[in-house]
């Protein structure tokens, strides 16, 4: 367990289960109980480390009704996106180790098979529990065993077009399969969509439910009395009845069976429910009606704030119990700058819209859709309808920027390719969360975008320093007439001060940040700080390295590399993103192609060829070397072995 990481203590019931078995020991009766110690240790435990919440809070009841019903961990219990798996763990043998979760060397915040055999799944990214449920639910068939496959997927979760490719597929199949659909009516920002709206009428199906008995009561009666005839009649009145009323008729009409919705924060008769499903076949949609940050009035009131907590709070106030940062100290975060140059270019050219997958807080693309919200769209957790839904939007003149996390944009890679580049269409790629993304860990890293740019034909691929080669490369794109990608990472940026307006950037132009004559560091994006840092602990040293700033990968700055290899024999690339076909890559190929590489020396730094796990951005820069400390390490190292060469 990480030092810092204080203990934390259980309720007395939470306290004997060590894991689900425990559970399944204790009567209906006591899970009330359980559940309250339960959501007072998820409270006590974030309320100190930080983490997901609201999500957690608001299935305490489901967790611990599931595995109360359910024989896991034979029986297979898959969680959509995981972030609400907090429960879950504490239950199955991770209470103690709880206070490290998302901490480096910790537990991870999601589920993760290497971690547990609770874990069946490994998640992060939204709308993949049904598919997985149903390979387990097939595997199971086709190995001839028996145990249960439960899928749990929230309301935002099944807004991904993944999911419904998973539904379409199960509801064709006979495969026993649970879907708990845990709808909370809200995604990290509100829901968006026809299907939410088709929810909320579902969810406001209570009165027609309790019609409802009393109507299949009257038809039962009506089969049982009468002739022949009559009860022919009823019957196919019945059907027709059920067929044109019956809440959930979308996931029937998928091949379902739906019950519901049912009052998911009602532990013991949810646990009976499950108990009675369990014995069903086939493939079934239960709709639970939940509500985020359940027991946790803030969490409650503001759903989006308590989505996740980065610093501690009172665990009865809500109160933040962050050390305040005086007015005007703190720079602005990377997402902010972005979204507040989309609204001013959007001011200046009608052209400019707006799209997000979901996360408007999260890539600031909310402060577009709150002032202009005719010319920003949330399409919910659907990248890649995002990319073609803005590659049609470019067809008709318009000038769609996309932001979404680099992470999330790997699912809308054909759309990249196939609808945006092949076509040559201006759509620019925000990337923000580019890098390592911090404590949400591998899922989350923005690894691999700058690799999977490059490769696209058409694509320019840039990265800013900083803030204001931000915004400038932000009007950059919106000047050029084809597909545009710019990463930037999650987190603060340097805080300097920004002019106004903004300058174009000729396309495919680097820029010298120093001179030196000892070793050139060649660096892409915001982790060119870093080298700023190490070029200034090495003049300590006497060492004195030049530093340029690639600034585009794709076209490379054959200008600028022409002038790093003619001067130096000792280069050293730094970027944070996989190394492997990265912007190191991308300078080797080009002094290769060039004819320059000739008795120079370059040593890559970036992400090894292997994933990695979480832990604050700053302790994962510098466990893979390319922190400060590691820059400067690097240097010294290609400087010393050639030294003790000669
Ligand atoms: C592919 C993908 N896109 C976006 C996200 C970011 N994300 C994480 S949770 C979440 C909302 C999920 O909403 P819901 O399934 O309703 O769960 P809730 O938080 O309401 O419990 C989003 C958009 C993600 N994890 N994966
Ligand atoms: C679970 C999930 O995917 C999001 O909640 C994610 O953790 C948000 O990350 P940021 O905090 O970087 O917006
Ligand atoms: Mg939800």
């Amino acid at each position: 367990m990480p030092q810092d990481a204080p203990t934390h203590t259980p309720g007395p019931l939470l306290a004997q289960i060590e894991s689900p078995a425990d559970i399944r020991a204790l009567s209906v009766e006591q899970l009330p109980q359980l559940c309250d110690e339960l959501r007072d240790f998820i409270v006590d435990i974030v309320s100190v480390h930080g983490g997901h919440f609201g999500a957690s809070l608001g299935v305490v009841e489901l967790t611990v009704a599931l595995h109360w019903a359910y024989d896991t961990p034979s029986d297979q219990l898959v969680w959509d996106v995981g972030h609400q798996a907090y429960g879950h763990k504490i239950l199955t043998g991770r209470r103690e180790a709880f206070p490290t979760n998302r901490k480096y060397g910790g537990l991870s915040g999601f589920p993760k098979r290497s971690e547990s055999e609770y874990d069946t799944f490994g998640v992060g990214h939204a709308s993949t529990s049904i598919s997985a449920a149903l390979g387990m639910a097939k595997a199971r068939d086709l190995k001839g065993t028996d145990q249960k496959v439960v899928a749990v997927i929230g309301d935002g979760s099944m807004t991904g077009g993944l999911a419904f490719e998973g539904l379409n597929n199960a509801g064709a199949t006979d495969s026993d399969l649970l879907v708990v659909l845990n709808d909370n009516r809200i995604s990290i920002d509100p829901n968006v969509g026809a299907l939410h709206e088709y929810l909320a009428t579902l969810s406001a199906s209570g009165k027609w439910n309790a019609l409802k008995g009393e109507v299949w009561e009257l038809f039962d009666k009506l089969k049982g009395v009468g002739g022949g005839h009559l009860q022919r009649l009823a019957a196919r009145v019945e059907d027709g009845l059920k067929a044109a009323l019956t809440p959930g008729m979308l996931f029937e009409a998928f091949g379902f069976r739906y019950i519901g919705p049912v009052d998911g924060h009602d532990v013991v008769a949810l646990a009976r429910q499950l108990q009675r499903v369990r014995k069903l076949g086939g493939p079934i949609l239960l709709h639970t009606l939940t509500v985020k940050g359940k027991g946790f009035a803030p969490a409650e009131a503001d759903q989006v704030k308590w989505h996740a907590q980065s610093s501690p709070f009172d665990k009865l106030t809500g109160k933040s119990l962050a050390t305040p940062t005086p007015a005007g100290t703190k720079p602005p975060k990377w997402q902010d700058v972005f979204g507040d140059a989309l609204i001013e270019l959007a001011e200046q050219d009608d052209r400019v819209v707006g799209v997000t997958a979901a996360m408007p807080s999260g890539t600031s693309l909310g402060k577009m859709m709150a002032e202009m919200p005719d010319r920003a769209f949330d399409v919910g957790i659907a990248e890649m309808h995002a990319v073609v839904f803005a590659a049609g939007l470019a067809t008709q003149g318009m000038r769609p920027f996309c932001a979404i996390y680099s992470t999330f944009l790997q699912r809308a890679y054909d759309g990249v390719v196939h609808d945006v580049a092949l076509q040559d269409l201006p759509v620019v790629f925000c990337m923000d969360r580019a890098g390592v993304a911090g404590a949400d860990g591998p899922t989350h890293h923005g690894a691999l975008d700058v690799s999977y740019m490059r490769a696209v034909q058409n694509m320019v691929v840039a990265a800013p320093m900083d803030e204001q080669d931000l915004r400038d490369l932000l009007y950059t794109a919106l000047q050029h007439d084809g597909p545009f990608a710019v990463r930037y990472p999650r987190g603060a940026a340097t805080g300097m001060a920004l002019r106004d307006g903004f300058e174009a950037i000729p396309i495919g132009k680097g820029r010298k940040i120093r001179d030196g004559a000892d070793l050139a560091f060649v660096t892409y994006g915001s982790i060119g700080q870093y080298a700023v840092e190490a070029c200034e602990r090495l003049d300590a040293d006497g060492v004195r390295a030049a530093h340029y700033d690639l600034r585009f990968v794709k076209p490379i700055d054959a200008a600028l590399l022409t002038e790093v290899f003619g001067r130096h024999t000792h280069v050293i690339t730094v970027e944070d993103g996989v190394r492997d076909g990265g912007a190191g890559s991308a300078v080797v190929e080009w002094a290769s192609d060039a004819g320059a590489l000739d008795g120079t020396r370059v040593v890559r730094l970036g992400l090894p060829d292997r994933f990695i796990e979480h832990g604050s951005q700053r302790q994962l820069h510098d466990e893979v070397g390319i922190g400060p400390d590691g820059i400067v390490r690097a240097a010294r190292a290609l400087l010393g072995a050639e030294a003790e060469a000669a």
